[in-house]
This record gives C-alpha cells, sequence and structure tokens, in this order.
C-alpha cells in the first residue's frame, strides 16, 4: 500500500471547542444546548437514532449551519477560531457525506473529483492552479483507495457506493488535519469497507483525528477510544468507548433491546 503524507503539527487548541450550540430549523431547535470538545488528534465516533441530530452536528462544525447567536455562554471555536471562510475550513477537514455526494450533479469524471479536493470545490476551474504535486498525490490516492480505474468515468454514471469512495479520496488528497465522515461507509461492499476502514486505522495511527458518524458499530475502529450517543438534539452519554458501548446503553438510546459484543477491538449491535 502506498503512503500518503501526513502532517503532524502542534495544535494547542481543541480542534472543535463547543459550549451552548443551539442550532434551530423551522422554528425547532435541532440542536439543543450542545457542548463538546475534541482535541486534534483525538477519535470520536458519534451514534444516535434516526433524526437525533448527528448530521446536523457535523453541519454546524463545518459551518454549513450556524448557532443561534443569542445563546448564553455560546462558544463555537474551530481549532481556536469562532470565524472561518468555509473554504479554508473546509481545506482543514476532509469531509465525507451523503450531501456532499448529492452536490456532484454536473459532468465530473472521478480523477477531477479528487482533483477539486485541494481546492474545497466541486470540480475544478480555470482558476484553479494545479501543479504536477497534486496529480502526483491524486495518483497516490487513487491508487491506495483502489478507484483509479474509475478516473475517466462521470460521478453521475457511478454506482453509490463507486462515488463514495471517490469522495473519500477527495477528502484525503489535500492532507487534512481532521476527517470529518458523516455515515461514510453507507453503499460500500465488504471489499470497499475492509479497505476503508484500513484507510481510516492509517489515518488515526498518522495523528489525524477522525470524526465519525455511524449506524454500524463495526466501522467504529479500534483507534477511536471515545463514543458519543447523542439523541434529541443533545449529548445523552460521551467517554470511553468500552464504557459507552454496552447493551444497557443501547438499549436506553434506542428505546429496544439491544446486544452489543465486542471481539478484536471491534463491536457489533443487534436486536
Ligand atoms: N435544513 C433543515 N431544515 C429543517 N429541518 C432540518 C434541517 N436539517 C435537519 N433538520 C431536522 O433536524 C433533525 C435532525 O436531523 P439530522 O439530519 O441532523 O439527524 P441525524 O441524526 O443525522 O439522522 P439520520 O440518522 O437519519 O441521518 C431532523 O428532525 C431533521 O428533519
Amino acid at each position: 500500500m502506498q503512503d500518503i503524507s501526513i502532517r503532524s503539527e502542534n495544535h494547542p487548541q481543541p480542534l472543535i471547542d463547543f459550549r451552548n450550540v443551539t442550532v434551530a430549523r423551522d422554528g425547532r431547535k435541532i440542536l439543543d444546548s450542545v457542548s463538546l470538545q475534541i482535541d486534534v488528534g483525538e477519535n470520536v465516533a458519534i451514534i444516535g437514532p434516526n433524526g437525533s441530530g448527528k448530521s446536523s452536528l457535523i453541519k454546524t462544525i463545518t459551518r454549513e449551519y450556524r448557532p443561534l447567536a443569542n445563546s448564553s455562554g455560546l462558544v463555537c471555536r474551530i481549532m481556536g477560531e469562532e470565524r472561518w471562510d468555509v473554504f479554508d475550513l473546509q481545506r482543514s477537514l476532509g469531509i465525507v457525506s451523503g450531501d456532499l455526494q448529492q452536490e456532484y450533479t454536473r459532468d465530473i469524471c472521478g480523477y477531477e473529483a479528487v482533483l477539486s479536493g485541494f481546492f474545497s470545490s466541486i470540480g475544478v476551474y480555470r482558476n484553479h492552479h494545479i501543479t504536477y504535486e497534486m496529480r502526483c498525490i491524486v495518483k497516490a490516492v487513487m491508487d491506495l483507495l483502489e478507484v483509479s480505474h474509475l478516473q475517466h468515468k462521470i460521478i453521475s454514471h457511478m454506482s453509490t457506493g463507486e462515488a463514495r469512495r471517490i469522495l473519500i479520496a477527495r477528502a484525503l488528497v489535500h492532507d487534512p488535519l481532521a476527517l470529518v465522515l458523516d455515515e461514510p461507509a453507507n453503499s460500500l461492499d465488504l471489499h470497499s469497507l475492509h479497505r476503508f476502514r484500513e484507510v481510516m486505522r492509517r489515518i488515526a495511527v498518522a495523528g489525524k483525528s477522525i470524526i465519525l458518524v455511524t449506524h454500524n458499530l463495526q466501522d467504529i475502529i479500534p483507534e477511536i477510544e471515545r463514543v458519543i450517543l447523542f439523541r434529541d438534539g443533545r449529548t445523552f452519554m460521551d467517554g470511553p468507548k468500552e464504557q459507552i458501548l454496552t447493551s444497557s446503553n443501547l438499549s436506553i438510546l434506542f428505546g429496544l433491546p439491544v446486544e452489543v459484543q465486542s471481539a478484536d477491538g471491534y463491536y457489533r449491535a443487534w436486536c
């Protein structure tokens, strides 16, 4: 497997510092006074029922959603900064989500989609300065994720799983400080899942943060040590994985009997 370059920098500020973050849509609180700190290099999984606010939390991290400004004690900092240019922020984070996939509506091939990760854009434009080094990185990352055969294929002609793998490659090219993954493994076949988890593990070992939203406990690689259970737009539980991922906690979270088992650093649940 080819190596992807990983920056190692010292970041005294937390990656995420949210205090009393409330987000409303249609007159309803979809995040309700969320307080959360995630340090650079920390790996976190967020689990919760449908509609509990996980994606809204991710969109607040990526600044697609803004918190209500009048909340008392509001802090909404990413890497120590309250104010971010959305493009600069997206350059510091590698983002993979179903919403992002839906933005690729015009005819963009796999190669261009991955290359566009350097510019946090949907596709590459005339004003983008593309270097030889960028092309080498795109090739290395596409090889790593085994998507080189998709380089000429138009995204809208790809299967959902193929397009998802292209987006994961796009998220990696610009060597982000953290990967923000909202159900990234949806639609991946077993081989791609295995490959993707391997890549996540390498990224985590290299000191990047991973913030992963998932419905599948098996996506929680051993390097993810902290789990947040989310319910009704709030943090319901937050702590070390082995304390949080228990049958009793998940049964309360989902409101039905859930069995959790762990083996070799991985967890699985059924009901
Ligand atoms: N832009 C929006 N306008 C109106 N309501 C919204 C908007 N974004 C989110 N919501 C509502 O906020 C709630 C939380 O949605 P969110 O997508 O964050 O949940 P989720 O936990 O990610 O769910 P899932 O597991 O189904 O992906 C839902 O009731 C959703 O309808």
